[in-house]
């Protein structure tokens, strides 16, 4: 599906974040990309949702309809959770009912604590994450790409979202997410790419079952 052939990444003048990086994602793989702390996890998430320009390098087959979870979701608006997500809906062509039905769907398996009617502006960080995790799913995504989602997340939105990961590959499409290790344990994770001095690497290939 999606190909990144020698893609690289430089800001300013800056040294390379990514350099020379081959990478390909297929419908209905589930990738992981684990690396420390300013390795350029984010870049490359962004590079494939399409939100960064690459410096070098192309990138070939990207789906129409692409799901992202920024690292930090700061939507600043007084909007009532539930109505910011049937507005994110309508956007990409969801009728009016139909998002709501989407809406509440997702906002009950992540379980948005104070209610869909809460403002945006005034939830936790955690329950911001949820409404992020949410507005990605309103419509199927042939590409969901999740910057350390589980970042915040209390533990029984953890399995809410691991199956909500694992219901969009077996619906599909192909998911990259960003990991601190311990969560890669949570999935099963098909592929694997570890990040270090700008070079990015394969290190793992169908690992399964380690829920
Ligand atoms: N817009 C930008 N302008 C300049 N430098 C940037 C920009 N975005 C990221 N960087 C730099 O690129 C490098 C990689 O950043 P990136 O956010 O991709 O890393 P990361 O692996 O996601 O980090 P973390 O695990 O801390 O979230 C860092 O040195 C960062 O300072």
């Amino acid at each position: 599906m999606v190909t990144l052939a020698g893609v690289g990444k430089q800001y300013g003048r800056g040294r390379p974040v990514l350099a020379d990086v081959d990478m390909t994602v297929r419908a209905g793989d589930v990738v992981s990309v684990v690396g420390g702390n300013g390795s350029g996890k984010s870049t490359l998430l962004r590079i494939l949702a399409g939100i960064t320009l690459p410096t070098t390098g192309t990138l070939t087959d990207v789906p129409y309809s692409v799901g992202y979870v920024p690292e930090r979701f700061s939507a600043n608006t007084r909007m009532a959770a539930h109505s910011y997500l049937c507005h994110m809906g309508r956007i990409r062509g969801l009728p009016t009912r139909r998002a709501s039905e989407r809406a509440d769907e997702l906002l009950e398996r992540l379980k948005l604590e104070p209610g869909p009617e809460f403002s945006i502006r005034d939830l936790s960080k955690g329950n911001a994450q949820k409404v992020a995790v949410a507005q990605s799913l309103m419509t199927r995504p042939d590409l969901l790409i999740l910057d350390e989602p589980w970042s915040g997340l209390d533990t029984s939105a953890h399995g809410t979202l691991s199956a909500l990961i694992t219901e969009t590959a077996a619906a599909g499409a192909a998911v990259v997410f960003t990991d601190h290790r311990e969560s890669v344990a949570r999935m099963e994770v098909f592929q694997r790419y570890e990040i270090e001095g700008g070079r990015v690497r394969k290190s793992l290939r169908r690992r399964q079952g380690h829920r």
